[in-house]
């Protein structure tokens, strides 16, 4: 078992918090992603893991070990980064079978038999005599993910381990990923600033900004359901749209909105909120339609595998409007948007009100 516990770790760089305060667990065998743009701490948070930062307070836990004050060699965790350290005078299968050869507990036969199950999942028995000069970088990469994973500790960490792989190998080596995680149930946080990347390979993404974790969930929910105005904004591609809605009197008001809606019961106090919507959920017509708003076109449609993105005009409001077919006016003629009521999220101080 390898839950890995953060204990109200904080990371402070003379005056400047990298990390504040983060309390969570990742579960046993899962993949954890940690997801968000540059700078929010999500490196720092991954070196404190692996040992080669200590937090400036709080605890880190794995399996229930304090782990804390342990220098990198003691923690017993795989780890891959950006540029791994490949051995050229030894063959793929050498480069991987490496970490095991002085672990005593790890027999001769067994340390081959790891070998060359990982080179299976990897698809990649046809290269195990070759020497690591011989690859590309994405072959290259995916030889370290196999040498962080054969040894199975049972927690292996990846920071950004695609960065330097072009875009086909980045698939081959994200999908060799997922088999071999699935095969071996090692608990992994996986860092990167790529959200398809994350909503791939991950079973749960920690979503970081500012060196906070704002939310830690399921990627569908992560999506479909942000607990912020900077989750809605982060995730997606586009993000979604905020438009500007007023609470009073029991209603809720919005340029969105063709009439009031009644604002939930649990909502409290009158006021300024905002409405979250997704590109994709908004319909556009060419005539209008039960409960459907007028807005202006304002942008060529970019169509992309099938899909139409576009904006529309609400009064002063920028809206993005993902289609699966053309936008059914000329730029500057009138379209109407519907919104499924159910699907709008509230927001009020960039927090999402759930009822
Ligand atoms: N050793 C250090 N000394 C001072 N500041 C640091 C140090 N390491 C990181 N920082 C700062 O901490 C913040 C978080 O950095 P970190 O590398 O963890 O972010 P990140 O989310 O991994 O970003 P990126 O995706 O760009 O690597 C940044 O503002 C960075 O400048």
């Amino acid at each position: 078992m390898a839950e890995i516990v953060i204990d109200h770790v904080t990371k402070r760089f003379g005056s400047f918090t990298a990390v504040s305060d983060i309390a969570m667990r990742f579960a046993d065998g899962e993949v954890a992603c940690l997801l968000g743009p540059s700078g929010c701490g999500k490196t720092t948070l991954m070196r404190m893991l692996a040992g080669l930062e200590r937090p400036t307070s709080g605890r880190i836990l794995f399996g229930g070990r304090d782990v804390t004050a342990l220098p990198p060699r003691k923690r017993n965790v795989g780890m891959v980064f950006q540029y791994p350290v490949m051995y050229p005078t030894l063959s793929v299968a050498e480069n991987i079978g490496l970490p095991m050869v002085h672990d005593r507990s790890v027999s001769a036969a067994e340390r081959e038999k790891r070998v060359a199950e990982v080179l299976d999942v990897l698809d990649m028995r046809d290269k195990a005599t070759a020497f690591i000069e011989e690859l590309d970088a994405g072959s290259r990469q995916k030889v370290a993910v196999g040498r962080a994973v054969a040894r199975q500790s049972e927690i292996v960490l990846f920071d950004e381990p695609t960065t330097n792989v072009e875009v086909n190998a980045k698939l081959a080596l994200i999908r060799a990923f997922k088999l071999v995680t699935q095969r071996l149930r090692q608990t992994i946080v996986y860092v990167t600033h790529d959200q398809t990347e994350a909503m791939t390979l991950a079973d749960r993404i920690a979503l970081m900004q500012a060196g906070r974790i704002l939310q830690y969930d399921r990627p569908h929910k992560l999506y479909d359901e942000p607990s912020s105005e900077f989750g809605g904004w982060f995730l997606g591609n586009p993000g979604m749209n905020f438009v500007p809605a007023e609470a009073a009197g029991g209603t809720l008001r919005s340029p969105l909105l063709a009439e009031p809606l009644a604002k939930p019961a649990s909502l409290p106090g009158d006021g300024k909120l905002t409405l979250g919507i997704r590109p994709e959920l908004i319909r556009m017509t060419g005539a209008p339609e039960t409960g459907s708003v007028p807005a202006v076109l304002t942008d060529q449609a970019i169509g992309i595998a099938g899909r139409y993105l576009t904006k529309v005009r609400l009064g002063e409001i920028e809206v993005k409007v993902n289609t699966d077919r053309r936008p059914p006016a000329a730029l500057g003629g009138t379209v109407h948007l519907t919104v499924p009521v159910e699907r709008l999220a509230i927001f009020r101080n960039g927090e999402r009100f759930s009822p």
